[in-house]
C-alpha cells in the first residue's frame, strides 16, 4: 500500500544521519575545488541583480509530481522565467562541464550535487534574464541549498509552491515519461523518494512555518491542478 509521502516512513529504512551523509557523501574532493571567496563582479552583478526586487517562486514536490508540467502552464498564463534545476544540471552534463562525470553518478543514484554548482548555475540563469518573476523548479532540495541560496543570492523565494502527490502516483508517473532519464527507473526512483522525504520535506516544514508554503493536492489532471495554482498568481499578477 502506498501512501502519501508526508506522512511516509522511508522506503528503505536507515536512520536521518545516515541518509543526510549518503546523500551528500562523494563531494568532499570535489566540495574542495570551489572557492568560498565571491569575486567582486560577482558581487557587483549579485548587487545588482537584488535591487532589481525578482519575484521568486520555488517549485517543490517529489519526483513525477508534476513540477514541470505545472511550470509549463505557468509560463504560458503568467509569463514567468522557468528554471529547473534538474534541466540545468542535465545541460552541464551533456556540455562536459567540469565534474560531468560525478554530477552524472549523483543523479543517477538520486543524491543531491553540491548545493555551490547549482546555486551558481541558477544564479547565472537568473541574472542574465530578462524577465523578473522566476519560477525556480526542484530546488531547494535540501536545508543546505536553501541556506546556500539564501547566502549567495541574498534573497528569499516570494511563494513556494508544493506538489503533494501519493507516491504510488509519482511512481507510475516517473516510470512512464519515456524521456530518457538515466534516474526514470524504479531503483534510482526509490532513492529519490527516500532522499525527498529525509532531505526536502524540512525545507518544504521551514517555509511552511514562514507562511510562504502554497501546497497542492497533485492529484488530477493536469488542468484541475492548474486551476489550483492559477488562484495563487491571479493574486500577484492581476489575472
Ligand atoms: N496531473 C497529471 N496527471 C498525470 N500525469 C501527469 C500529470 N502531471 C504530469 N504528468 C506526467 O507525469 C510525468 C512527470 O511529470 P513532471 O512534470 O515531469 O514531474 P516532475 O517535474 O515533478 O518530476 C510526465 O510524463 C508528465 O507528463
Ligand atoms: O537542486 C537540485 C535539483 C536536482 N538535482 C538532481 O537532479 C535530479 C533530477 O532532478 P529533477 O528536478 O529534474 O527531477 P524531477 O523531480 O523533476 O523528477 C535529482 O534527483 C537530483 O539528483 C540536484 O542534485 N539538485
Ligand atoms: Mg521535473
Amino acid at each position: 500500500m502506498w501512501r502519501r509521502v508526508t506522512s511516509l516512513s522511508p522506503v528503505i529504512s536507515t536512520s536521518k544521519s545516515t541518509s543526510f551523509d549518503q546523500a551528500a557523501s562523494g563531494f568532499k574532493i570535489w566540495r574542495s575545488s570551489f572557492s568560498t571567496e565571491t569575486p567582486t563582479m560577482v558581487k557587483d552583478a549579485t548587487t545588482s541583480f537584488k535591487e532589481r526586487n525578482p519575484f521568486i517562486t520555488f517549485v517543490l514536490g517529489g519526483p513525477g509530481s508534476g513540477k514541470g508540467t505545472q511550470c509549463q502552464k505557468i509560463v504560458e498564463t503568467f509569463g514567468f522565467k522557468h528554471l529547473s534545476a534538474g534541466e540545468l544540471l542535465r545541460r552541464e552534463i551533456e556540455s562536459n562541464s567540469e565534474n560531468w562525470s560525478q554530477m552524472l553518478n549523483t543523479i543517477k543514484e538520486g543524491r543531491i550535487v553540491p548545493s555551490e554548482v547549482t546555486v551558481r548555475l541558477i544564479q547565472q540563469e537568473m541574472e542574465s534574464s530578462d524577465n523578473n518573476k522566476f519560477l525556480i523548479d526542484g530546488f531547494p532540495r535540501t536545508e543546505e541549498n536553501r541556506i546556500a541560496f539564501e547566502q549567495l543570492i541574498g534573497l528569499e523565494p516570494n511563494v513556494v509552491l508544493f506538489f503533494d502527490c501519493s507516491e504510488e502516483e509519482m511512481v507510475k508517473r516517473v516510470l512512464n515519461r519515456n524521456q530518457g532519464r538515466v534516474d526514470d527507473n524504479i531503483d534510482t526512483v526509490k532513492k529519490r523518494l527516500k532522499v525527498f522525504e529525509i532531505l526536502n520535506l524540512p525545507v518544504i516544514d521551514y517555509y511552511s512555518k514562514r507562511g510562504k508554503l502554497r501546497k497542492i493536492d497533485a492529484v488530477g489532471t493536469e488542468d484541475e491542478i492548474f486551476e489550483k495554482v492559477r488562484p495563487i498568481f491571479s493574486a500577484c499578477a492581476g489575472k
